[in-house]
């Protein structure tokens, strides 16, 4: 893009009051079925993939996360299993994982169902539509469109899944396998994240079952993504750079690839491998190891061929408990983090616009 374009695409304040009309009347464009006005979406220039992804972009093809084959976790391979996720959460806090045990046909049937959901006409997922980031079962698009200055090019679903019985009756009665399968896909989820858990703790030194007490076991949330293809995907973005609240993230992606993390100083695309799943260490596993394993920022890029569905499952605490650096882990060094309880970390998250890693930087301690 030459810069004179670049100029005239840059926000200055009657851009910005144009935008603010624009925006007040999405979501009631949204409603009549109209659901993208594209200068609603254009981002800042540093916020927009081209310019970060250019670093990457020599190097794309060579650097790439790593893809753990899990077949020994719980077998005779085991120590060198757990070694590799250690090595894996150190240096890049993502992988990777195949051989993961989920079947492949449960994975089928759950991006298909997903897909299905997402091509049911507007008004019909519009009875699930709320903008307000409390409620639990929701249909949305972009991140919030009251609190966004400048919309984000996805549309999700969001369907916590722990306990099964507070939530599956709110969750979408279309297509009429939703609910079946998704209640399978999670069922198999739960038990790799229990897996995952109970390795990352062995590759610190702990207990099998530490962090899976305080991460897995409570919530556990399911939210399917949807990026139509798009126009002019040099200027937007679907989802912008963030690091995930909760303890770990599993993530099925179909082919079509946009999954970017940022590593070193540089973007990193993720490669679609099919029917493996993407796994990254969110901010409470940065806060419950000190600082030893870090939640890493990502975000998800759009293009002008195809739509891309993700399916992103959150494993974290409960609201009301506290999390605060685990002792056998300081080595007499004093906590970097200062407790806090999950369910007001979550609250401020959402509060706050997506903001790379300002959630989990705001509890550090000083010196
Ligand atoms: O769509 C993707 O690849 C990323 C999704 C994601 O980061 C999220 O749901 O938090
Ligand atoms: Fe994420």
């Amino acid at each position: 893009m030459g810069s004179s374009e670049e100029e005239e695409l840059t926000f200055g304040e009657a851009e910005m009051n144009v935008f603010k009309q624009n925006l007040k009347g999405v979501k009631a464009l949204m409603e009549s079925g109209i659901t993208r006005i594209p200068n609603a979406y254009v981002k800042p220039l540093d916020e927009r993939p081209t310019k970060l992804s250019a670093a990457a972009a020599a190097d794309g093809n060579k650097i790439e996360i790593p893809v753990i084959d899990l077949a020994d976790l719980d077998g005779d391979g085991q120590d060198q299993v757990v070694k590799t996720i250690g090595e894996a959460c150190e240096k890049w806090g993502f992988f990777q994982v195949i051989n993961h045990g989920v079947p492949t046909s449960v994975i089928h049937s759950m991006m298909q169902v997903c897909q299905e959901f997402f091509d049911l006409p507007t008004e019909e997922k519009m009875e699930l539509y709320s903008d307000d980031t409390l409620k639990p079962v929701r249909f949305g698009t972009s991140y919030s469109l009251s609190k966004d200055t400048v919309l984000e090019w996805r549309d999700y679903l969001r369907c916590p899944c722990r306990p099964l019985s507070d939530f599956i009756h709110l969750w979408p009665a279309k297509p009429s396998t939703f609910r079946e399968v998704t209640m399978e896909y999670s069922k198999e989820i739960a038990a790799l994240a229990k897996r995952l858990c109970y390795a990352l703790s062995e590759s610190l030194g702990l207990e099998s079952e530490c962090l899976y007490e305080v991460i897995g076991k409570h919530q556990q949330i399911l939210m399917p993504n949807h990026y139509p293809a798009c126009p002019n995907p040099d200027l937007t973005i679907g989802l912008s750079a963030h690091s995930d609240a909760g303890g770990i993230t599993i993530l099925l992606q179909d082919h079509v690839g946009g999954l970017e993390v940022f590593n070193e100083g540089q973007w990193i695309a993720v490669k679609p491998l099919p029917d493996a799943f993407v796994v990254n260490l969110a901010d409470q596993t940065q806060i419950l190891t000190n600082g030893k394993y870090k939640s890493v920022e990502h975000r998800a890029t759009v293009n002008a061929q195809r739509a891309r569905i993700s399916i992103s499952t959150f494993f974290q605490p409960a609201a009301d408990a506290k999390i605060a650096p685990i002792p056998e882990l300081l080595g007499g060094q004093p906590p970097m983090y200062r407790e806090s309880l999950f369910g007001v970390y979550l609250r401020d998250f959402f509060t706050n616009r997506l903001n790379r890693k300002s959630a989990v930087d705001s509890l550090k301690l000083s010196g």
